[in-house]
Parts: structure tokens; C-alpha cells; sequence
């Protein structure tokens, strides 16, 4: 039977695009891939492939609420565990890979006390909460952005940030200007959109000089409360626009465009180099450790993008920089080619390789 890989994610989409990207490429290798994730993140597995077997683990996330619901949690996880323990005993995994996120804990406790290799992917510059506990103790993590802050004790390689087979078949694809044409305008918020883009992106748009905003055609995703209300200010503004709370056909939407409006999560940026498009970057402030910044202002440094700070964010601001990049064709292509140069199509690849090297003991993965 051929080798199985474990790989333990959940949490936001953050943690499960880069996990869906690697289970492809390992499935392309001829691996077995099971995915272990809690039902939170199972709803963002959707778009794993078939082949991927699903193990859903009880919820480890600190409970909100009373005593008694944070006293049922260490016993949840310990339950997760133990189940865990059964399943790869009965079918041992070659590998564990954790891409962070509660849901990750089962699976990489599991393999931790079977003697299991394990390997964890960080996507940002700075530790998630749970890969902060498992980075000493794996020994390796594949980082997707540099440097990383690491704590003593772990090794970090930068592979860059996994990217869905979706999106790379559209890798580099050509970049059409801004010109005498409809301009395609993407607005996406993370996995979970941002209602602040709801407030100020429609009324940024709507103030643009009338001969771009006549030729407007705006993808924009929105918080399931706030469709209704954006939906009907670009009706009444009559600027053409699609409002949804998921776009499943981000890498279509993003190839088309000529603009992109984002936060400044992890696969976000490696979506938008990996294509390569201009963007204008409103980096989530709450985010740990600001860690949104930096990812946004790595890309800014590169000339790839503009970064704005949520709490100097204005309609009359925005509309001004996006005026500035849809009548500057020249730019927004530099913009384009910046954000392609900083690409690394090849992250899932080298992820997949790091597995190999870890299961052949050609790299030192403690257990
Ligand atoms: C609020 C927050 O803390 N967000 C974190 C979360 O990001 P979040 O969960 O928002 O995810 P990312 O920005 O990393 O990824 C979102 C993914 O969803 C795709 N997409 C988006 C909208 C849509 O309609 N359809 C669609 O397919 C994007 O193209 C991208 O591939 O995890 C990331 C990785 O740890 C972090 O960097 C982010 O800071």
C-alpha cells in the first residue's frame, strides 16, 4: 500500500488553502493524504480533492463561556488525541504535517507519542499560537514568508506559501493593463471577508472619475450581513458589481482583474504573486502580532503593492490611489510584473519535498 501522509489543519481558510494545496501535490506524488481537521475547518475542505480522507477531530479550541465549558475542553482534546493514537496505529501515517490552528493539536500529539515524523508550515512572519508550542519540538518549519521569528530550538526553511493547483494553472498569466476597456476590479476580505471594505471600498469606487467608474466591473466579497446593503449602493450607483460572501473562482475572478483590493492575509499575497497583480493592501490591524502588516509591507517594499492602515482608510483616500493606478497603465503593469517576480510558485513542491527528506532521515526531524 503506498505511504500515507497525515495532514492536521483548521481553523480559518487561512490554515486549510496552503493544507488543500499540499494535499493535491502529495496525492499527485502517489501518496495516500488524510486531512485531520475539526468540523470548523471541515467546512472550509470543500474544495480538497476527493481522494483526500477526512478525519474530523473533536474541536481543541479554548472554549468561551463559563468554567464548566472550559473544563469540558482538556477533555475533548485528550479525547481527540486518544483517537488519533487509534487511527495510526491501526494505519501509521510516514509523515504528519500541521499547518497551525487548534485542530492541528490531535493529529501532531498523535504522531509526537508513535514516533511519527512531523513537520509544521507557518504561513506568517510570526508563530500561530499552537505552532508556537510544536515549533521546538518538530524540529523543522517550512516557512512561508521571511524571515520568521522563531523560538529556540527550531530550524526554519522558507518555502513560501502553498498555493491551490486553481491558481497555479493560472501562474503568470498575462496581465492586461488598464485602457480604453471594462475594468475589472476584485475585492476580497480572507476567508472570512471585512466589513470594512463593505463601508469604504463602494464609496471610493463611486467617487472615481465618471470615465473609470463607467467601465467598473467589480467582484467584491462582503460579510453575509452586509451583501444587501453593498449590492444596492453599487445598483444605485449604477456601477456593475457582483457581491457574494465566498467567491469559489477566485483565481478566474483574480486573473481578470486589473485591481485588486485586499486584506493582507498569508495565501491572499501568494494567491495575487503567483498570478501577479497589482494590489492595494488593507492589512486586518487586530491580527497577532500586526502580522498582516508585514506580509503587506514586503510586498510594498517590492513594488508590487500600496498598503494602507485600516485606521487611515477613507473613501476619498482610497478612491484617489485607485484613480491613480487605473489611469497609469504603465504602473499598474510594473505593479504586476513586482508581484510575479516575488512569486514562489514552487512552495507546495518544495513542501512535498521536505516531506520525502523528512521520512528518508535526510533532514533531522525530532519526534
Ligand atoms: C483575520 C485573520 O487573522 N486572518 C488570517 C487568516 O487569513 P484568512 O483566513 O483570511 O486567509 P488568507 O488571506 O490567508 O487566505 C484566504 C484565501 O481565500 C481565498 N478567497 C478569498 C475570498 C473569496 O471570496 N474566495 C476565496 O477563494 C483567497 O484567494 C485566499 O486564497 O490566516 C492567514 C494565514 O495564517 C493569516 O495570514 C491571516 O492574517
Amino acid at each position: 500500500m503506498s505511504r500515507r501522509v497525515v495532514i492536521a489543519a483548521g481553523g480559518t481558510g487561512g490554515h486549510m488553502f496552503p493544507a488543500q494545496a499540499l494535499a493535491e501535490t502529495m496525492l499527485a506524488r502517489g501518496w495516500r493524504v488524510t486531512l485531520s481537521t475539526d468540523a470548523r475547518g471541515a467546512r472550509y475542505a470543500g474544495g480538497f480533492p476527493a481522494e483526500v480522507a477526512r478525519e474530523v477531530v473533536a474541536s481543541a479550541t479554548p472554549a468561551r463561556g463559563g468554567a464548566a465549558a472550559k473544563a469540558v475542553v482538556p477533555l475533548r482534546v485528550g479525547g481527540g488525541i486518544a483517537a488519533s493514537v487509534a487511527r495510526m496505529a491501526l494505519d501509521r501515517p510516514a509523515a504528519v504535517v500541521g499547518f497551525g490552528g487548534y485542530p492541528s493539536i490531535p493529529a501532531l500529539v498523535a504522531a509526537g507519542a508513535l514516533r511519527v515524523p512531523r513537520l509544521i508550515h507557518e504561513q506568517n512572519g510570526v508563530l500561530g499560537r499552537v505552532n508556537r508550542v510544536f515549533a521546538p519540538r518538530v524540529g523543522l518549519v517550512a516557512c512561508g514568508t521571511w524571515p520568521t521569528a522563531l523560538p529556540k530550538g527550531a530550524r526554519g526553511v522558507h518555502i513560501g506559501n502553498p498555493v491551490r493547483r486553481a491558481v497555479l494553472e493560472k501562474a503568470g498569466a498575462s496581465y492586461i493593463a488598464p485602457g480604453e476597456y471594462p475594468l475589472e476590479i476584485l475585492v476580497i476580505g480572507g476567508s472570512q471577508g471585512a466589513r470594512i471594505l463593505s463601508d469604504v471600498v463602494p464609496p471610493a469606487l463611486a467617487a472615481l472619475p465618471m470615465e473609470v467608474r463607467a467601465r467598473l466591473r467589480v467582484s467584491q466579497q462582503a460579510r453575509e450581513e452586509d451583501v444587501e446593503r453593498v449590492e444596492r449602493f453599487y445598483r444605485d450607483e449604477a456601477i456593475e458589481a457582483e457581491v457574494r460572501t465566498f467567491f469559489d473562482d477566485i483565481p478566474r475572478r483574480m486573473t481578470l482583474a486589473q485591481l485588486v483590493i485586499a486584506r493582507a492575509g498569508a495565501s491572499t499575497l501568494a494567491d495575487l504573486t503567483v498570478i501577479g497583480r497589482p494590489a492595494i493592501l488593507i492589512p486586518f490591524a487586530a491580527a497577532a502580532e500586526d502580522h498582516q502588516t508585514a506580509n503587506a509591507k514586503g510586498l510594498e517594499a517590492v513594488g508590487a503593492a500600496e498598503v494602507v492602515a485600516e485606521a487611515r482608510l477613507t473613501p476619498e483616500g482610497l478612491a484617489a490611489r485607485v484613480g491613480a493606478i487605473l489611469t497609469d497603465a504603465p504602473r499598474a503593469l510594473a505593479m504586476a510584473r513586482a508581484a510575479l517576480a516575488h512569486a514562489r510558485p514552487d512552495a507546495a513542491e518544495r513542501l512535498a519535498d521536505l516531506v520525502d527528506d523528512l521520512i528518508d532521515g535526510k533532514k533531522e526531524g525530532r519526534t
